[in-house]
This record gives structure tokens, C-alpha cells and sequence, in this order.
């Protein structure tokens, strides 16, 4: 049996934050739900380069293993994308595009756009492949409901630039378009969900009676709005958050869900 008291390699985690892990652990049906980028995977500049940590990896696999507990991935990927660089088994529940592509336990994947939707998506393609091909470093990521303007590469002039002229003429173009930011990245959706109406569809889902989350970008802190006083929410690096507890980056967030990994191990083990 693992010694929940004295885990290994997980002293730089702030006791408050091991307390609340404790008392997590022990809950009944557990939903883990995790972001991709910045959170489980370093950033890096190529997005189909980006890979979780193999700690982190070792970590989901764990607790998607374990009785009375789910593990899902929300992220603002294209579902495609998310189940290519995260190659988890199927038990595993993904949440792609921010919340509007979902794959759960049967194949529930299609987001079906109306003809009207794609005719926008075709528009908003246009635009904003314009933008990129006239500002160097910036590029265009198709999803299926619209797309992801990168700057990483780019100056920080010219993000500016790119990030000015593409609201600008995106506004002029269509209506009610969704605009996301985070991290070196402008994203326009023809379809608005958030990843807290995700988490709230997850919760429903799985009964869960209480929930984690980890997420480092802008978008998770509807996720994290979405917490209860049961939850715990971890914050991934820096930035204005509403999630009770934070880390410096993804190599943590590793060490805090093997150690949630250890205590619920621990819990099943003494049931
Ligand atoms: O919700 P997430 O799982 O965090 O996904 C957010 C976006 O992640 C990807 O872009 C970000 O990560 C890339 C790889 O590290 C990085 O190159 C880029 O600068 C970041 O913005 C992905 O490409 C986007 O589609 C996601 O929305």
C-alpha cells in the first residue's frame, strides 16, 4: 500500500494544497479534469509537437484506472488534435474546441454545422488567411468551427498588428463571432461554449461529487468559475485566477496528480 503521509518527491507542494488533495481524494466519485497545453504539456512551438510530461502521463493513466473515478481532458484543441498529441485510451473523456466538440463513452464526436455555420466558417477563413499571409510567424490552425490565429513566432509588434486587424476585419465580415485569447494565440469560433458549460456538462455526466481541475490559459477560468465548494482548482504558472490553489508550470501540475493518484490509491486501498 502506498504511504499517503509521506509521498515521495512531492515536498515543493504547499500543505494547504496537499490538505485539499487529501480531502478530495476521499470523495466518492471523483471527476478529474484536466487542460492540454501549459498544464499536462510544456508549451512548444509547433502545437502537434506538444506532448504531456511522461510523470503527467503515468499520472492520468493511474487515476483513469482507479474504480469511481473519470478523467477528461478540456481543452480548446480540435478534438482531432487533442486526441493525436494526447494518445490516451478511449476510456478517457476528451473535450475538444473549447467545449463544443465532445467525445465520451460512445462516438458523440460530430458537431454537426448548419449550412449557415459552414457558409461563416468559409468566410472567417478567408479573412483571417489573409491577415496571416501578410504578417510574418503568424499562421492560421483550421478546427472545425473556426480557427486559431498563431503569433508565437511573430514579434510582439507584429502580434499586435495581427491581433488589430484580424478583430477588425473578422467584426466587419460576421456577426456574433466567438473571440477567444490566450497564450501567443487569437481564436474565432463560429459557435460559443465555454469550457465551464463543459465542466458542468461533465460533472452531470460522470455524478461526479466532486471535481479537480488544473488549467493555465484565460479560457480555463470558466472552468474554474464552475467549481464548488467540494472542488479543487489549480492554477498552472501565472496570471489573474480564480482557481483556490497555484503551481509554477506543468511539471508540478504532474507532481499533483500522482500525488491525488497516491491519496485516492491510498483511499481505495483502506476501503
Ligand atoms: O486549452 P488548451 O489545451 O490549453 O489548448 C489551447 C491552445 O493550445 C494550442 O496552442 C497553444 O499551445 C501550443 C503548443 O504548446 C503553442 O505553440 C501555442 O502558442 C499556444 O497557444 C493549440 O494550438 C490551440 O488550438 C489551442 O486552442
Amino acid at each position: 500500500m502506498v504511504d499517503v503521509d509521506t509521498p515521495p518527491n512531492f515536498s515543493r507542494l504547499p500543505e494547504p494544497f496537499v490538505g485539499a488533495l487529501r480531502e478530495l481524494a476521499r470523495t466518492r466519485r471523483l471527476l478529474v479534469a484536466l487542460d492540454f497545453d501549459g498544464t499536462l504539456a510544456p508549451e512548444v512551438d509547433d502545437p502537434e509537437a506538444a506532448r504531456a510530461l511522461p510523470e503527467a502521463r503515468a499520472a492520468v493513466l493511474r487515476l483513469n484506472a482507479m474504480p469511481n473515478t473519470r478523467v477528461a481532458l478540456v481543452s480548446g484543441r480540435a478534438l482531432a488534435s487533442l486526441i493525436q498529441v494526447s494518445g490516451l485510451p478511449d476510456s478517457v473523456l476528451l473535450v475538444g474546441s473549447h467545449g463544443i466538440e465532445l467525445r465520451l463513452d460512445s462516438p458523440d464526436d460530430q458537431i454537426g454545422l448548419n449550412t449557415a455555420e459552414v457558409k461563416r466558417v468559409g468566410v472567417l477563413g478567408d479573412v483571417l488567411g489573409e491577415v496571416a499571409d501578410s504578417i510574418d510567424q503568424v499562421w492560421l490552425e483550421p478546427k472545425p468551427a473556426g480557427f486559431a490565429l498563431h503569433t508565437r513566432l511573430a514579434t510582439e509588434h507584429d502580434s499586435r498588428i495581427a491581433h488589430l486587424v484580424a478583430l477588425s476585419e473578422t467584426a466587419a465580415e460576421l456577426d456574433d463571432l466567438t473571440v477567444r485569447e490566450g497564450k501567443n494565440v487569437l481564436e474565432f469560433s463560429v459557435r460559443s461554449t465555454t469550457k465551464g458549460e463543459a465542466l458542468e456538462h461533465l460533472r452531470e455526466y460522470t455524478k461526479a461529487t466532486a471535481v479537480f481541475y488544473a488549467g493555465d490559459d484565460v479560457t480555463d477560468e470558466d472552468a474554474f468559475a464552475a467549481l464548488g465548494a467540494d472542488d479543487v482548482g489549480l492554477k498552472s504558472g501565472d496570471g489573474p485566477t480564480l482557481a483556490n490553489f497555484r503551481v509554477p508550470g506543468p511539471i508540478d501540475v504532474a507532481r499533483a496528480i500522482n500525488l491525488l493518484a497516491d491519496l485516492r490509491e491510498g483511499d481505495v486501498h483502506e476501503q
